[in-house]
């Protein structure tokens, strides 16, 4: 593995939550190198990306504009992958600059519309570059998707929970969307009326997905990551559940999507794609 000269990495939103975590699995794989941390805190920029995390000096200074890393990082005669963990309201303008720039994206920020992806595709399209959007990177949600996939088969009623930390910037997750958007491609649509329904306060019955699938958001402090997609029919419930109690559990999917990543020439949509 170690043979070939190691893949140069920029993490974009270094210091956040799962930036930190990023640039831990980054220094610990033997055919990465980690050539830039971009944050835009002021109070980051030019320290030692490795220091802000507690990791001891790594000889890396955080940027605080992306587009100069960009700049740098083109420069590389290696293909580059830019990790991003930003925001909602970033992440489109992150991964068109990359791409611009000829640096492969690995996008694990949520919150693209329909439109932004498929602008984004035919972007990526057109440069014949890499991109890889991957709304939750841990195996277990993977596992739990097409789980939920082959009881879509035999259930017509389901409705998903996502819970999460009391910082997330975006409702419902990615993943809830994506998990919504994968029952919707099996072709049906669930949970035929039953009754008429008033919502007597606004929201009650979640927000209204493809297909007739519900999402409902739950936010508080003590919640990392969680989703549950239960199924009901007459006489049983069916539910699936994925807990992350710590972010590392992201960190062999980003692995592989940034050694992937470098072989596409178009973007892709989800982990389960690339396993
Ligand atoms: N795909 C997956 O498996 C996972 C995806 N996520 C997603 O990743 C994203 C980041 O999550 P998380 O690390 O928890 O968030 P954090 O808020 O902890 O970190 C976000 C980072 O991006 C920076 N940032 C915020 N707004 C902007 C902006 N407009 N432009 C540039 N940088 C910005 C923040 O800087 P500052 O502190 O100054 O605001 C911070 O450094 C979210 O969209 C989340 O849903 C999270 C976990 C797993
Ligand atoms: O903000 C988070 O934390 C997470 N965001 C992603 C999402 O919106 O689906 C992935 C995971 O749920 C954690």
């Amino acid at each position: 593995m170690a043979s070939q000269s190691p893949i140069p990495v920029i993490v974009n939103g270094a210091g956040g939550k799962m930036g930190r975590e990023v640039i831990k699995a980054v220094m610990q794989a033997e055919d990465m190198t980690l050539l830039g941390a971009v944050d835009r805190n002021p109070a980051y920029n030019g320290e030692d990306i490795g220091e802000i995390i507690g990791i001891g000096a790594v000889e890396v200074p955080v940027l605080d504009q992306l587009e100069s890393m960009l700049a740098f990082a083109a420069q590389e005669k290696k293909p580059v992958a830019m990790v991003d963990f930003t925001h909602p309201d970033s992440v489109y303008d992150n991964v068109r600059s990359a791409i611009a720039y000829g640096i492969s994206p690995v996008v694990g920020t949520t919150g693209l519309s329909e439109t932004q992806l498929q602008e984004l595709a035919e972007f990526a399209d057109k440069a014949s570059m890499g991109c890889l959007i991957i709304p939750n990177f841990s195996i277990g949600m993977v596992l739990l998707q097409q789980a939920a996939i082959q009881a879509s088969k035999y259930f017509d009623h389901v409705e998903i929970i996502e819970l999460h930390h009391n910082q997330k910037a975006d409702a419902p997750s990615g993943t809830a969307i994506q998990t919504a958007q994968l029952l919707a491609e099996m072709g049906k649509t669930y949970n035929p009326p039953q009754v008429e329904e008033t919502e007597k306060l606004a929201g009650a019955r979640g927000s209204l997905a493809d297909e007739g699938i519900r999402i409902h958001s739950i936010r508080l402090p003590g919640l990392i990551a969680h989703q549950e997609v239960i199924f009901g029919a007459a006489g049983q419930v069916y539910t699936l559940r994925h807990d992350t109690s710590d972010r590392a559990c992201y960190m062999p999917g980003v692995l592989l999507a940034i050694r992937k990543v470098l072989q596409l020439k178009a973007l892709v949509y989800g982990l389960e794609k690339i396993l």
